[in-house]
């Protein structure tokens, strides 16, 4: 196996008197997709709060091709490289689609306020490179026709479309969806499993994915984690997580 490009070591989060997440270790190699589901409560986002910077671990390590990046904050995690996606889409409704892709790459670009004040060349150049990736990015997602909606008007499926997007214009070496499913048709969700597996393809990208969707879980992932009351339950091929005792006991135990 080649070497991890994200590792999480004996993870903890406690919130009070409650260990939301205990001893959670997994990694993710360059270009895989790797889930981790569970039931309501199990810790799942918790653990991409802790990765994406939201939150500071009570414990463990996190670290990004051999950095650690645990505590640096959301910011921080995002230049480097770990970008994600929210359980309810979280966009800057008002804005339109395209205007959407401009602010993330700017927020990235922390273009200088001077070069912006005097236009020189060079900022204008960055500005139509800015330009020219968001088209890219609204024609690569079909939502080009949309560019001058506000993202607030858009379809579900479409602002979730234009939130991967967002993650994916500013190059990410690790892509973290929660829930991306949630709320799709059938259609839109056999175009996200596409879609996830072509971003990993065509753009390196490995894919982190919290989603309760089994039939998108099982169809897309290398390897998922299984996680219950904050713990790891089983790690391993959607194959053999199938067929997991403990696995089909959470399960069943929930319904
Ligand atoms: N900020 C917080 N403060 C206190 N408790 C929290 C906080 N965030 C999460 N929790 C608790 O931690 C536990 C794990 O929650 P988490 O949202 O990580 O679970 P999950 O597996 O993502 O669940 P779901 O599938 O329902 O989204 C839950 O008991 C939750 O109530």
């Amino acid at each position: 196996m080649s070497e991890a490009l994200l590792e999480v070591n004996a993870l903890s989060m406690r919130f009070g008197g409650l260990l939301a997440v205990d001893q959670v270790a997994f990694s993710l190699q360059p270009k895989e997709i790797f889930a981790i589901i569970g039931p309501n409560g199990a810790g799942k986002t918790t653990v991409f709060n802790c990765i994406s910077g939201f939150y500071q671990p009570s414990g463990g390590g996190i670290t990004l091709a051999g950095s650690s990046i645990a505590g640096l904050g959301s910011h921080n995690v995002a230049r480097r490289g770990v970008v994600r996606t929210f359980q309810n889409v979280r966009l800057f409704k008002s804005m339109t689609a395209l205007e959407n892709l401009l602010v993330a790459q700017h927020r990235q670009a922390r273009t200088s306020f001077l070069a912006g004040l005097f236009n020189t060349a060079g900022y204008r150049r960055a500005e139509q490179q800015a330009l020219d990736n968001a088209l890219h990015w609204l024609d690569y997602m079909g939502l080009r026709a949309y560019a001058n909606r506000p993202a607030g008007n858009l379809a579900y499926g479409h602002q979730r479309r234009l939130e991967i997007a967002r993650c994916m214009i500013t190059k990410p070496q690790v892509l973290m969806l929660d829930e991306p499913a949630a709320g799709l048709n059938p259609q839109e969700k056999k175009d996200l499993q596409h879609l996830i597996d072509q971003l990993r393809q065509q753009h390196g990208v490995a894919v982190l994915l919290i989603e309760h969707d089994m039939g998108l879980v099982m169809g897309v992932s290398e390897r998922i984690l299984v996680m219950e009351y904050g713990k790891p339950i089983a790690m391993g091929t959607p194959e053999a997580i199938r067929h997991d005792e403990r696995v089909i006991k959470a399960y069943l135990g929930e319904a």
